[in-house]
């Protein structure tokens, strides 16, 4: 029998198209996903007169530029952002890719979008020029972030050159609590083996709390592995990944589907095979989880008190403790509870499927908002699926506004910002010094503690208001 091999070696070497003497993998993609931020990777490509090479592998929506107080390019205010969003469209018409546009109902984020269209499948090799592309791994497909000259390599050629990164396996065993989601245990991962703890490594999630973890569970989890820096984040395909894909609309049809699903059923990691590294967390202790700092290794649970630098193993942590206690104007040893709020956020590539927005909701019904509270579906599907649930309306009903889907308040490079000084909950991924806007400060929770913040007004361990 062939060498035991991990998912990740297998569709890795799926892809080699040749390996090179120093190191270096000349790899072939699958789909090359674009958004508005990709215009002068495009612009690049044109300077040299060339087009997409493989229109039918690339697929683009906007997201980052877009507003979400109207769908309509036309009422962007910021001109080059303006541009942003429509010259994204203009080039995918002229060369021929897939592109869901500003009013589009299709269009979302781009890490919403992949999923949900079934452009995101087992196996496949998936480039972004953007750092979260490693959520698609959820379902089993190697997915990794590249550079904005790398996305003009992968339009003329269809190809990439990679090093070929390590394998790390972290593993979740156990059952989760009532509220505890995909966010909490990221949050708990990350925690555990620092920002920066998988540098050089394709993360794959395993053990039996992973596998009980719903698509959007799993989205949120691959999504947020770039944070403890690994290359990409894996979830091994099963049946929950299956009936996930099977109708959308790029998903195989008939025979296709057949043979897809037995390639499909060949990727998960084979017994026996080994990984550079391995990491094992036990769900049962993982509580509902909040950021105190400005890292999103700076993770603790709802239940604690705000760490004491003078705890800090060495003095450059402690210093940089005192700097994020500072920036996020919190004092040593107070309950994590006792904190009060001035925004919440739910939305971004992280939190803002329609599972996410049904926890949300549970918590808000018949609540009433204490803070102004955002709602911004991942996309125009998302957001339609909600109303037809009658998701808006619970939300409406406690105060929360519902708006058109985007990067919003995720990074605030379309107006979406908050105050100088708000402390923010958010349901995104970073909460970088001046993320959300100059001075606003961002505490990364799940949808459930987002919602549960907005209502009570401060951190509250969502567990007592469920059931
Ligand atoms: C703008 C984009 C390139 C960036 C990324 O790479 O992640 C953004 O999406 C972010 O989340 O900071
Ligand atoms: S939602 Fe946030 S993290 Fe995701 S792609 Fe947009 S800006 Fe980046």
């Amino acid at each position: 029998m062939a060498d035991p091999r991990t998912m990740f070696e297998k569709i890795w070497q799926r892809h080699v198209v040749v390996d090179r003497d120093d190191g270096y993998t000349l790899l072939y993609i699958d789909r090359h996903l674009m958004h508005d931020g990709s215009a002068p990777a495009f612009a690049r490509l044109q300077a040299r007169g060339m087009k997409v090479r493989r229109p039918d592998r690339s697929f683009a929506t906007p997201d980052h530029y877009i507003l979400t107080s109207s769908s309509r390019p036309q009422d962007i205010a910021d001109p080059q952002q303006r541009h942003l969003v429509e010259v994204i469209k203009e080039n995918c018409d002229a060369d021929g890719v897939t592109v869901f546009p500003a009013g589009d109902p299709r269009q979302g984020i781009i890490h919403v979008v992949g999923p949900e269209q079934g452009l995101t499948q087992p196996g496949l090799l998936i480039v972004c020029g953007d750092s979260h592309t490693s959520t698609h791994g959820a379902l089993g497909a190697l997915a990794f972030g590249i550079g904005s000259s790398e996305v003009t390599h992968v339009m003329a050629t269809q190809c990439l050159w990679q090093r070929k990164p390590k394998a790390m396996r972290i593993n979740v065993d156990g059952t989760l609590g009532e509220g505890i989601t995909g966010k909490d245990i990221i949050l708990a991962i990350i925690a555990r083996i620092g920002a920066a703890g998988a540098v050089g490594h394709v993360m794959e999630y395993a053990g039996s709390a992973i596998r009980a973890l719903s698509m959007e569970g799993r989205l949120t989890l691959c999504n947020m592995s770039i944070e403890a820096g690994g290359r990409a984040g894996m979830v091994a395909p099963d049946d929950t990944t299956f009936t996930y894909l099977q109708g959308k609309p790029f998903a195989p049809k008939g025979e296709n589907w057949d043979k897809a699903m037995a390639l499909w059923k060949s990727l998960p990691t084979d017994e026996g095979a080994t990984f550079d590294r391995e990491v094992t967390l036990n769900a049962a202790e993982i509580a509902p989880m909040v950021t105190w700092g400005t890292s999103p290794e700076d993770a603790l649970s709802v239940t604690a008190r705000v760490p004491d630098p003078a705890s800090a193993p060495d003095q450059t942590k402690q210093e940089s403790m005192r700097r994020a206690l500072d920036y996020m104007d919190l004092k040593p040893g107070t309950p994590m509870e006792q904190v009060a709020v001035d925004r919440v956020f739910i939305g971004s590539c992280t939190n803002s499927r329609i599972e996410d927005l049904r926890l949300a909701a549970k918590v808000a019904k018949g609540r009433k908002a204490q803070v102004p509270a955002w709602v911004v579906a991942g996309s125009g599907l998302i957001k339609a699926q909600a109303e037809a649930e009658g998701l808006d309306k619970i939300f409406r009903d406690a105060g929360f506004e519902w708006r058109e889907p985007g990067c919003s308040m995720c990074i605030g490079v379309n107006g979406d910002t908050g105050l100088p000084g708000q402390r923010i909950a958010s349901t995104s991924n970073r909460n970088f010094v001046g993320r959300q806007g100059q001075g606003v400060r961002t505490h990364l929770v799940s949808p459930a503690m987002a919602a549960a913040a907005a209502v009570t007004g401060r951190f509250t361990d969502v567990r007592k208001m469920l059931g």
